[in-house]
């Protein structure tokens, strides 16, 4: 009896044991599967000088708070750069960082101030740039323009360059934002670089500053010529060139500039880095020269290195390297070399900056809720027609909330409201609506204009806007459909690399498929087992080994120029007079529209009201959620 009892306990502890030892294994297993998979992120390639470079940050400093892939904020962000300078420095190479504008417009944090980037401009210069330069972004308001000559400049000094863009002084006189271009040598290896900075050619500029193209700089301004001049080839290293202005072999600014640097400057290497049309690119301009674009909203540090030395004995891809690492924590401290001593990562400076951030969201409460989000609306995820696209919610829940504020004009009962698809910037997810969550999906405050147009005429306006693969030249918009290699399938791009180099076969890698080889069939299926995150593949000069974290491809789908909120009554005709409602961004457009469709207006178009996309989408969360 005794011993059947201590028998039987025995054999309890026993299992007990055993279970506990499962229940391990299984945390285990868990805990190994819930983290990314091992090497999962490619590492950099050094070489004797190598960038830092973002764009289009848009004021994302406090980093995405609901997605784990961009968790960095600029606190991080500036601790990652200081510990990559200790190593380059520690190795007898340089590093550069370099931005490419584009700063406000696009997050709470730069944009619920008057004037907008109060807040957040004096977080973005705690980063310690090397290179910097102006985007469109810094032009359409005359206050953001000041800002930009007033702090940003004096901050930055001679690191500020801008080649074509220019601020008017009081006494009329147009000065440039910072230097026109700059001639430096790096900290470490004395290399001499010689730097400018350009913009696409930008025409909704505000009156107090000027944009002069960069075709017209290069060819008729007498600065530019006298820069190359005073620095020959034999005293240069290099020339980077920082642009606001996309990389895109179908986009022609930088090419032609390029062709210039090298009538001068044949065989010395020229970097570009590229910004505007948000996305991850790298583009081989000829042997010895390279261009790299970095994203946008802090999803994105690119990075890109050169090898200076042994020049002849080696090839574009061993002298050239670019990666574009994900904006989160993970990343910086893989690459800082931190991930087994994390706790020593952050330097006083990032800390100091990310408690800033913190504190200053804290005032401007940008965490307040103002309602919740359902589900999650998506830009391009799914098709335009989809319930969860944010295009679709707009056009037929939110746009429908438009009411007219101008009393002295005459209303329709039937109206197509259009809106351009570039103002709406981002996803909009489930969870709680801040304020933050305006400014993130639709920063802009513009005001809303209205045309009276026969029926039959105002609804081919959308289809006419849409026809074009971007909106015309007389606005920026659109580009991003100019350049869609981030958004073709794998099996699209594959290529070797000295195929290329020729331009004329280059365009062959979008109009034919070519075969995927084992090696990447294997990559690809493997990635699909690892259960990876979803995010960019991008697919580049290089090939589609560039994105430091391996993800999963999200399909994109295309979006049209405009949307449409259609109001309108079937049974009346086409005679009859509606309202053409619009953002005032999109007049130009609108009435390059109507001269195509051979439709002459009268009049011009009139106020109708002042509450823009976001308090509109502000009013329907709060009164019914999304
Ligand atoms: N008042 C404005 C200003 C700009 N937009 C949209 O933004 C696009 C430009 O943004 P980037 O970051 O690409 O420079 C522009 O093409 C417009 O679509 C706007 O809607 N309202
Ligand atoms: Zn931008
Ligand atoms: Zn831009």
């Amino acid at each position: 009896m005794f011993e059947a009892g201590i028998y039987r306990k025995l054999v309890l502890v026993f299992l007990a044991i055993v279970a506990v030892v499962q229940v391990l294994k299984l945390y285990h297993i868990f805990a190994v599967r819930s983290q990314p998979p091992a090497g999962a992120i490619r590492d950099l390639t050094w070489g004797d000088i190598n960038f830092l470079h973002t764009t289009d940050t848009h004021g994302w400093y406090s980093g995405h708070l609901n997605q784990k892939s961009y968790n960095a904020n600029w606190g991080d962000f500036i601790s990652f750069a200081t510990r990559l300078k200790q190593i380059a420095a520690a190795n007898g190479q340089d590093l550069l960082l370099v931005d490419s504008g584009d700063r406000h417009d696009g997050n709470g944090l730069s944009d619920i101030t008057i004037p907008n980037g109060i807040a957040s401009t004096p977080i973005f210069i705690q980063q310690d740039y090397d290179i910097l330069t102006i985007g469109n972004h810094e032009l359409y308001v005359w206050e953001n323009s000041v800002q930009e000559y007033e702090t940003v400049v004096p901050h930055f000094k001679e690191k500020y360059v801008c080649s074509n863009v220019e601020f008017k002084l009081p006494n009329g006189t147009f000065v440039p934002f910072g230097q026109k271009y700059r001639f430096f040598q790096t900290p470490n290896q004395k290399l001499n670089v010689l730097t400018f900075g350009f913009l696409f050619d930008f025409n909704r500029n505000n009156d107090g500053t000027k944009v002069t193209s960069i075709k017209d700089v290069v060819d008729n301004e007498s600065w530019f010529q006298e820069a190359l001049e005073s620095h020959p080839p034999e005293k240069v290293d290099l020339i980077v060139v920082v642009g606001h202005v996309p990389i895109s072999h179908k986009w022609p600014e930088l090419f032609y500039l390029h062709e210039k640097l090298r009538e001068k400057y044949p065989e010395t290497k020229i970097q570009y880095f590229g910004g505007h049309s948000h996305i991850r690119d790298f583009t081989v301009f000829d042997e010895k020269s390279t261009a790299l674009q970095s994203g946008r909203y802090c999803e994105t540090v690119g990075w890109a290195s050169i090898n200076m030395k042994d020049d002849n004995v080696r090839n574009i891809r061993e002298r050239y390297s670019r990666s574009y690492i994900d904006f989160n924590l993970n990343s910086f401290l893989h690459h800082a070399n931190f991930t087994d001593n994390k706790d020593q990562f952050d330097t006083e400076k990032g800390l100091e900056v990310s408690t800033l951030i913190k504190k200053t969201r804290k005032k401007l409460e940008l965490n307040r809720p103002l309602g919740y989000v359902n589900d999650n609306y998506y830009v391009d995820y799914v098709p335009v027609w989809d319930k969860k696209n944010i295009f679709n919610l707009l056009t037929t829940k939110i746009l429908t909330t438009l009411q007219p504020e101008n009393s002295n004009i005459t209303v329709a009962e039937e109206r197509i409201i259009i809106i351009n698809t570039g103002s709406i910037r981002y996803d909009l997810y489930k969870g709680p609506y801040t304020i933050d969550t305006q400014y993130i999906v639709s920063p802009f405050e513009n005001q809303w204009h209205k045309l009276s147009l026969p029926k039959s005429v105002a609804v081919k306006v959308g289809r006419k806007l849409n026809e074009n693969s971007y909106i015309l030249a007389n606005t920026e918009q659109g580009m991003k459909q100019i350049d869609n290699r981030q958004l073709a399938p794998p099996h699209q791009l594959l290529m070797p690399y000295e195929e290329l180099l020729s331009m004329e076969k280059r365009q062959d890698i979008f109009k034919y498929p070519i075969a995927l080889n084992n090696d990447d069939k294997i990559a690809i299926e493997s990635k699909h087992r690892a259960k990876l995150p979803k995010g960019y593949v991008t697919y580049d000069d290089f090939g589609h080994d560039g994105d430091d974290t391996p993800h999963k491809a999200v399909v994109n789908y295309p979006v049209p120029n405009v949307v449409e909120s259609k109001q309108l009554n079937k049974s009346t005709s086409g005679d009859t007079i509606i309202d053409l409602v619009f953002y005032d961004f999109i007049t130009p457009n609108i009435l390059w529209a109507l001269k195509e469709l051979n439709y002459h207006i009268t009049e011009s178009s009139e106020f109708y009201s002042n509450q823009y996309l976001g308090l509109l989408m502000n009013e329907y969360v709060k009164e019914s959620g999304i």
